[in-house]
């Protein structure tokens, strides 16, 4: 069933921008390459600076240790949105257990899971955790406001961020057993505003292009693969924002091919709660008919859990698309 061949993402390197001198003319040219990058393939690979060999290993470290205590401590882990908080042991993807944690570049947030999970505390992982998430944070926003101006959109930008939540999640995929299927998790498209993923040891991830070819995408231990999810193409909360299908969503899945356990991360954005999110006026004109009707986040999870999305590929759209 799996797809052998590797996809070449474009790789764009936000380092430079972290630097002071960073001007405009460089700020720009990166912000073409992601716009392009999203276009086409609905996501792309970033070099973050500052994102060292041992901050990873002290993050990848400790999610060893998480997922090694036993299921008791685990569930603990309690998140305000559903299936953001521990999930493990699911007939459906046996393979598959994650830990979340929300608004992690806030260490009270991160304090208070690392003292859920390790009693006596664990001051150093949790700053590794929120350093790591900061990072994660910044490429978040500056590649979301990429987005917003290439459609000129900057001055929506604050409201939008204003109106964003965050989760990591921490996760995991045990080896397969001889008899079982390689599936780590089932393809999806991710539901929320915009994700991060990182895969650090083993390879897993694959990616299906806009000609429905799925592809593999290579362990690059220094790579973020950073991803449209449904939301942002729909939408932006409250009056407005969203592109109205401007990007491409790309659907992705998990395999694991190889016998060893695989650990990956990823920092989600979504809608904050209790909003209608509404495509923008700025977004709906007579090339781009309106293609959502507004909705309500957690609503639309809620349909999605029901399993009432039919044949229609994306969830959003079979949830308040508008029918032509
Ligand atoms: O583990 C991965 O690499 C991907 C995880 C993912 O796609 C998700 O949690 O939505
Ligand atoms: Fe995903």
């Amino acid at each position: 069933m799996g797809s052998r061949a590797y996809i070449q993402l474009p790789v764009i390197d936000f380092s430079v921008l972290n630097d002071q001198n960073a001007n405009t003319r460089v700020w720009d040219s990166v912000k073409t390459e992601v716009f392009k990058a999203l276009q086409e393939y609905g996501c792309f690979q970033a070099t973050i600076a500052g994102m060292t060999p041992e901050l990873q290993k002290s993050v990848y470290g400790a999610m060893n240790q998480l997922f090694h205590l036993p299921f008791e401590t685990k569930s603990k882990n309690i998140c305000t949105r559903m299936f953001h908080g521990y999930v493990g042991s699911s007939s459906q993807l046996p393979l598959y257990e994650s830990m979340g944690i929300d608004e992690p570049f806030i260490e009270k947030q991160v304090e208070n899971f690392t003292n859920l999970m390790w009693p006596q505390g664990n001051p150093q992982v949790c700053k590794d955790i929120c350093i790591y998430s900061k990072k994660l944070l910044e490429l978040d926003v500056m590649v979301k406001k990429m987005v917003f101006e290439s459609l000129n959109l900057e001055h929506r930008f604050d409201e939008h961020l204003e109106l964003t939540s965050y989760v990591l999640k921490l996760m995991k995929y045990r080896v397969p057993e001889p008899n079982e299927s390689d599936l780590g998790l089932h393809e999806h498209a991710d539901t929320g505003i915009m994700t991060i993923l990182h895969q650090n040891d083993v390879e897993g991830l694959e990616i299906q292009t806009k000609e429905d070819e799925w592809f593999k995408v290579k362990l690059s231990p220094n790579l973020f693969i950073v991803m449209v999810a449904e939301t942002l193409n729909v939408s932006n909360i409250k009056n407005t924002v969203w592109l109205n299908g401007r990007l491409h969503v790309p659907f992705h899945r998990v395999l694991i091919r190889q016998k060893k356990v695989r650990f990956s991360l990823g920092l989600f954005a979504l809608p904050k709660m209790g909003n209608l999110l509404e495509s923008m006026e700025e977004m709906v004109d007579k090339e781009h008919p309106l293609l959502y009707k507004p909705f309500d986040y957690d609503e639309f999870i809620k349909f999605l859990l029901g399993g009432r999305q039919g044949k229609e590929k994306y969830a959003v759209k079979a949830y308040c698309g508008v029918l032509n």
